[in-house]
């Protein structure tokens, strides 16, 4: 079944589309904009803490996971909010699931972030 959009399809290239979400992500949603300041003090951090290619790669795997869900999140609470807009336990609910995902990827990358940088931290002030 063909739908409106089927017209707009081929004006803009694939990744387009794409670019396109994560700007309008990140001018939505406030944890995005946080996370992406966060990430950018990591990437910072890494540099000054001189670590390693393997350590830089788990790092960046890491804030990927992190900033990924957090725009599938956003994207999920759009759907919920464009479907059901009125107030409803399940609507709620499947939002807290989604927000739990994102939740679960920052505490990893806390816990990811604490091996890589403590010991480096440490080492650098006492
Ligand atoms: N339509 C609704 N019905 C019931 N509860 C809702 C509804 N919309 C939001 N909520 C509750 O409010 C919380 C925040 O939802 P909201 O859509 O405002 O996302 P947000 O402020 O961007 O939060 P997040 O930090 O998860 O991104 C949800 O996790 C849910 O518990």
């Amino acid at each position: 079944m063909s739908s409106d959009y089927q017209g707009n399809k081929n004006k803009r290239v694939g990744f387009e589309h794409a670019i396109n979400g994560v700007k309008e992500a990140i001018k939505s949603e406030r944890n995005l904009k946080i996370q992406m300041v966060i990430s950018v003090i990591v990437t910072i951090m890494g540099i000054i803490l001189h670590i390693t290619p393997v350590e830089w790669a788990i790092i960046i795997i890491t804030i990927g996971l992190v900033l990924s869900f957090e725009i599938m999140n956003t994207a999920i609470e759009k759907v919920m909010d464009y479907l059901a807009p009125e107030f409803n336990s399940s609507v709620g609910l499947i939002k807290d699931i989604s927000a739990g995902a994102v939740f679960i990827a920052a505490c990893t990358s806390v816990i990811v972030g604490s091996i890589i940088f403590l010991p480096k931290l440490f080492r650098l002030f006492f």
